[in-house]
């Protein structure tokens, strides 16, 4: 199913994380730069996550196993506002990240290969995977709601650690990817 993520790069100010923070003119970001990134994407139905054969087929060729649903808004979760705090701080996984809107929206910010800050608006129908090591970070936009699934390989492990983290296996093994990718052009002559 074809999908429309916006991507761009991210004005750095101290002002409301939920806003946009656009470039004036605003500078977009392609799917394939996401992807040079390691950042896969897939745009579903929203309305048949139960019952998907699309969404079924990428669990089954990912090992997507375990799944559950996370309803961010201050009544169904524990520590609401401390929870959201710690999901805007700058911090990476051992794994992947693996994430389907299946209502309302969010920010996912992830950086790019110069340190720059780029913010993915994850809507309804959005599935994103943030690979291992990748430096991250997640805030509710100002419609202040958000219905995610969370999706794992094998039993779930959540733990951030937050940056600086270089010395840390995946983030070692995220950055000698990311740099060979570029250089393959280079090295087969
Ligand atoms: C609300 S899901 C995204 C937040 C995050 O980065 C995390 O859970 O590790
Ligand atoms: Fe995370």
């Amino acid at each position: 199913m074809k999908g429309n993520l916006e991507a761009w790069y991210m004005e750095e100010s101290e002002e409301d994380q939920r806003l946009p923070h656009h470039y004036h003119p605003p500078q977009y970001i392609s799917l394939d730069k996401l992807a040079e990134l390691g950042v896969l994407y897939w745009h579903l139905n929203p309305h048949c996550y139960e019952n998907d054969e699309e969404l079924q087929k990428i669990r089954e060729s990912r090992g997507y196993n375990y799944m559950d649903l996370l309803d961010l808004c201050p009544g169904k979760v524990e520590n609401y506002e401390e929870k959201l705090r710690n999901f805007f701080r700058e911090h990476i996984h051992a794994d992947e990240e693996i994430r389907y809107c299946l209502q309302g929206s969010g920010y996912f910010d992830v950086r790019d290969k110069d340190d720059r800050w780029i913010r993915i608006w994850i809507k309804a129908g959005d599935m994103i995977v943030l690979p291992a090591g990748i430096y991250h970070r997640f805030t509710l936009d100002t419609g202040n709601y958000v219905k995610l699934m969370r999706l794992f390989v094998g039993e779930p492990v959540w733990t951030p650690f937050n940056r600086p983290q270089e010395d840390h296996p995946s983030r070692k093994e995220y950055v000698k990817n990311l740099f060979n990718k570029a250089g393959t052009a280079v090295e087969a002559h």
